[in-house]
């Protein structure tokens, strides 16, 4: 496999709500391993960005390129649905913020990370659930749990199998929408830590929608910053928090240091 070329090339990407832009213009280039963070306040669009990269909301304007894990470069609208199915199946992870709707809240913990292993083909239950079980070791639920069902877990344990169910695949890229927001601050940390670990250990590429520059500038390398659905500034996290340069990222900042 080549990494020569970008896992995904955004292109003047707009989605349009009616006559109204959410997303509009939107350039970048992901590698694999990357984690992206897209920041800005309420209403700037990073969920309509989010939504159209994922292509559960349609391009209305520009190109997503994604490079398969062949090496083949699909442009992904042009894609069938039964192609974009297959990808969320073994290449493509969605967090979502709340946990129920990533989650089969009836389904025991088990089986919501078994199942991914069973629709890519795992067929040999023995090894589904051992699987399973490692995992909600490596997401620190303990293995007694394993035949609880998520609906008798906490709001941090529910999370935390949800990432479990979308990373067992080991996917390519994973888009997580403010995966921490909601929870109590000493739980998020926990989680943020082990996302960050995760990520790494898996070499995943994430964009990871947030409105917490504190989440930003713990696990991402880069950050898009949106204003009024157009990203006003892009860099290294670091410089991006440390020395930003649009009038608009200097008052996100600033209003996070002054508490
Ligand atoms: N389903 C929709 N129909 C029409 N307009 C929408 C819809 N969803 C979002 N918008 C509009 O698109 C713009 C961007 O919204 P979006 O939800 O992407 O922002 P956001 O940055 O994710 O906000 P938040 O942090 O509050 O989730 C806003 O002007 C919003 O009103």
């Amino acid at each position: 496999m080549s990494d020569e070329r970008p896992l995904l090339e955004v292109r003047n990407v707009s989605h349009r709500y009616g006559h109204r832009f959410g997303c509009r213009g939107v350039d970048f280039d992901l590698w694999p391993g990357e984690v992206l963070a897209v920041v800005g306040e309420s209403g700037s669009g990073k969920s309509t960005l989010l939504g159209t990269l994922s292509q559960r909301l349609d391009t209305s304007e520009g190109s997503i390129r994604y490079r398969l894990d062949d090496g083949d470069v699909v442009n992904l609208a042009e894609l069938s649905e039964s192609a974009v199915r297959g990808l969320w199946r073994s290449e493509w992870g969605f967090v979502h913020q709340n946990a129920a709707d990533g989650l089969r809240m009836h389904v025991s913990a088990g089986g919501n990370v078994g199942e991914p292993l069973m629709a890519n083909g795992w067929r040999h239950y023995g090894r589904i659930r051992a699987e399973a079980t490692d995992w909600l070791e490596r997401v620190e639920i303990p293995r007694d749990r394993v035949d609880d069902t998520p609906a008798a877990f906490s709001g941090g344990m529910r999370q935390r199998l949800q990432i479990a169910r979308n990373l067992v695949v080991s996917p390519r890229l994973v888009f997580m929408d403010e995966p921490t927001s909601g929870l109590d601050v000493s739980v998020q940390a926990r989680l943020l830590d082990l996302i960050r670990s995760l990520v790494s250990d898996l070499e995943l590429a994430v964009i990871i929608v947030t409105h917490d520059l504190a989440v930003a500038r713990l696990i991402s390398h880069r950050t898009l910053v949106m204003k009024d659905g157009r990203v006003i500034e892009s860099g290294l996290t670091d410089r991006v928090l440390d020395d930003p340069q649009a009038p608009y990222t200097q008052l996100l900042v600033s209003s996070i240091l002054q508490g």
